[in-house]
């Protein structure tokens, strides 16, 4: 393979935990004043040497000497190093693996220790690789421009894409939030989506449950947000009011406010207005969409997806006559939840979508009009993705375009989150935005999980995902 040379060097002392399939192991490294150059599949230097090893990490894992500690199950502490992600480059296909590696400041400094002989690590991104099976798999990250929006130079540009490797930062996050997305809970058996996918209705309040406890550990988690889909549609229908209860009993074990949106799901079991007081949304009205600010450089705007929709509202009601003719004009199926037929992203005119109504398109130009003037970062939440590298065509909003087309005239949106696709998915659309779908709780097989917390930073946001929820670096200009 052609070897890029790139100068580097660490600053401070550093452990390099290494993750593969089943396991992992952590390795306390002296590496100050170390300098070195960076390959496009290895790092070099006098104490790191690439080996025989490139691409087989598991053998390389196995050479690690016996001082190895194991590693614990939170990539949390990656921070404040002087190694900048610049220096790390996407692998060809046949050098990716299941191994992570994050790299982070070892805190208080240690001792300095023995010279390690040999230590062979691979760098590998998490870019997925069908033949492999990954412990912590990344959607494929998919944009107008791959190069993304990561502005400190074009080698930069290239780590804006989902990867598996923590990066070291030099700075602490301004805050973290913990996400969560279609636990969609249900006191029934287990199942299967429309499409054949395995449900595990029962066992997705169990990784909120252990989405919450992790949260609460990390001490530093200011808020969380819940994606939508907050109980199933099989759910009896005289159950629903119990299950909704049941999951928010569990987000109130957290030691911060949850911020839910409405997601389809949601709206078969219970009428807009009952949720919008159960879930206690932020608004002085029945609307089901706010914003608020948790510090001053950011602020986060909360979509309701299913504002212009065919479920949710009273069957007489305007909206919803409205929204069935846009149906009828759209998708000429008889069963409107049937995308057969439509091509690309027209396939997401079915009656489990729905769109941002006029006023909330308004209300949503004044939030971002404001936020632009007190130079603030914006988040976007919405149960429905909003582009269509991000989901699959069938997943999107229906009026996706027309809410982007708002976000354009702004600069102020640095990243839109969703649920709704449960495999996930990452795009950076041509202005640079990141789409980030979050995977499902409701399809982790028991023992596996997806949630998350995010890293809030001046310039980036860095999801650090639980074995499901694939790790995301978003690089974007502050
Ligand atoms: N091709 C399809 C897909 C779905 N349906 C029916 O629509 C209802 C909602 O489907 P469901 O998969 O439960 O919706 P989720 O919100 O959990 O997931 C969204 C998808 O992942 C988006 O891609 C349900 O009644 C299905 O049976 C359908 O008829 N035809």
């Amino acid at each position: 393979m052609a070897a890029t040379l790139l100068p580097y060097s660490l600053s401070a002392d550093l452990e390099v935990a290494l993750r593969w399939e089943g396991g992992g192991r952590r390795l306390p490294v002296d590496m100050r004043g170390l300098h070195g150059s960076h390959t496009d599949s290895t790092v070099k230097s006098p104490k790191l040497e690439s080996d025989t090893a490139i691409g087989r990490p598991q053998a390389a894992a196995e050479r690690l000497p016996q001082s190895i500690i194991p590693s614990p199950s939170s990539p949390a502490a990656a921070a404040a190093a002087d190694l900048h992600p610049a220096r790390w480059r996407r692998l060809p296909p046949h050098h990716r693996s299941p191994l992570s590696i994050l790299i982070h400041p070892i805190r208080p400094p240690r001792p300095p220790l023995p010279p390690i002989p040999i230590l062979a690590i691979t760098i590998t991104h998490a870019t997925p690789s069908a033949s492999i099976p990954r412990r912590r798999r990344a959607p494929p990250p998919s944009s107008a421009s791959s190069s993304s929006s990561c502005s400190t130079s074009s080698i930069t540009e290239m780590m804006a894409v989902t990867n598996g490797v923590i990066h070291a930062s030099s700075r602490e996050p301004l805050f973290s939030f913990g996400v969560i997305a279609d636990v969609q809970y249900a006191d029934i058996p287990d199942g299967r989506s429309f499409l054949g996918v395995p449900r595990y209705y029962r066992h997705s309040i169990s990784v909120l449950q252990r989405a919450v406890s992790t949260w609460n550990k990390q001490h530093n988690i200011k808020f969380s947000i819940n994606f939508g889909d907050i109980i199933d549609g099989y759910c009896p229908k005289d159950k629903s009011l119990w299950a909704v209860q049941k999951v928010l009993d569990e987000f109130e074990k957290f030691d911060g406010p949850t911020y839910h949106m409405f997601g389809n799901h949601c709206l078969y079991n219970l009428p807009r207005g009952k949720l919008v007081s159960l879930l206690k949304m932020p608004t002085d009205s029945d609307r089901a969409y706010y914003d608020f600010s948790p510090c001053p450089e950011y602020r986060f705007v909360v979509l309701d997806a299913y504002d212009f929709s065919a479920l949710g509202w009273p069957r007489d009601h305007p909206v919803t006559a409205e929204a069935m003719k846009f149906l009828e004009e759209k998708n000429p199926n008889s069963d409107k939840n049937s995308p057969d037929g439509l091509v690309g992203v027209d396939r997401r005119f079915v009656m489990f979508n729905g769109g941002v109504g006029k006023e909330q398109l308004s209300w949503l130009n004044d939030v971002l009009q404001d936020a632009s003037a007190r130079r603030q970062n914006v988040i976007l939440c919405s149960h429905l993705p909003m582009d269509p590298g991000s989901a699959s065509f069938a997943a999107l909003m229906w009026n996706y375009d027309e809410v982007m087309a708002i976000v354009r005239q702004y600069k102020c949106v640095k990243a839109c989150f969703a649920g709704h696709d449960h495999k996930g998915g990452h795009s950076v659309d041509s202005h640079g935005v990141h789409h980030r779908t979050l995977e499902a709780a409701l399809e982790c097989p028991p023992g596996t999980s997806a949630f998350g917390h995010i890293e809030v930073y001046p310039d980036k946001l860095l999801l650090v995902g639980s074995d499901k929820m694939a790790d995301t670096e978003m690089c974007f200009e502050p």
